[in-house]
């Protein structure tokens, strides 16, 4: 089997979660992209969707999901989305594709947070990948500066626009030993609009493709 299988696997497994009437959230990347494959057959029975990114925005689209306006709902009843790494506690890193923004937002929206992922996902320590943190244009320079302090290695994604009109700075070689501080701190540096480490809030679920078939991981805080 190829990665793709493994993401193919995760992606239909969160169909089983979706249920009449529920308004669906939906991230970005290419494992959700197998989602909202599946998500073509359910497309009767929930009220919509509340999209990550103009990508997925345009795949739902195309397969005839109704969009709904993340201001038009107080909550999203699941919300659907990959991850770049996660932990035992089932914290993330996520943002490879840039939507992290929009993703934390519909995350902190979702009654349960289901990530869908192949086993290469899985870590004991955060860090393995790079960290992203979205940054205003004019605040580049001196969000670097102040990332190199926290001991890892930062770099402007160079040709990356996000939907929100902002730049990402990826942190390589950081280990992440306490994640929820490390979120905490990478959000108060002034020009930051948000890190891509999903530690305050972990996903409640992640269904990870294994050869052995789809693995369940619950978070014991939720
Ligand atoms: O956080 C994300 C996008 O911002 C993605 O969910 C994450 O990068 C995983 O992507 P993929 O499913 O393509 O491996």
């Amino acid at each position: 089997m190829t990665w793709n299988d493994f993401k193919k696997m995760a992606g239909m497994a969160a169909l089983e979660y979706i249920e009449k009437d529920m308004v669906i959230g939906v991230g970005t990347g290419s494992t959700v992209s197998y989602f909202i494959d599946g998500l073509k057959r359910k497309k009767n029975i929930i009220r919509g969707a509340v999209s990550s990114s103009t990508s997925s925005t345009n795949k739902l689209k195309e397969i005839g999901v109704s969009i709904i306006d993340s201001n038009d709902v107080d909550y999203v009843d699941i919300y659907v989305d990959g991850v770049d790494e996660f932990n035992n506690n089932l914290m993330m890193i996520k943002g490879g594709g840039a939507a992290l923004t929009r993703e934390k937002v519909i995350a902190a929206m979702a009654k349960k947070f289901i990530a869908i992922a192949d086993e290469s996902k899985k870590v004991t320590i955060l860090g393995k990948s790079s960290l992203p943190v979205e940054v205003i244009p004019m605040a580049k320079s001196y969000v670097i500066r102040e990332l190199k302090k926290l001991g890892g290695i930062p770099k402007h994604r160079k040709h990356v626009i996000t939907d929100n009109g902002n730049i990402i700075v990826d942190v390589y070689r950081l280990k992440i030993f306490n994640p929820t501080h490390l979120e905490d701190q990478i959000n108060s540096i002034a020009g930051v609009i948000t890190v891509g480490l999903f530690a305050n809030r972990p996903a409640d679920i992640v269904l990870l493709a294994t050869h052995q078939g789809i693995k369940r991981f619950f978070c014991e805080d939720n």
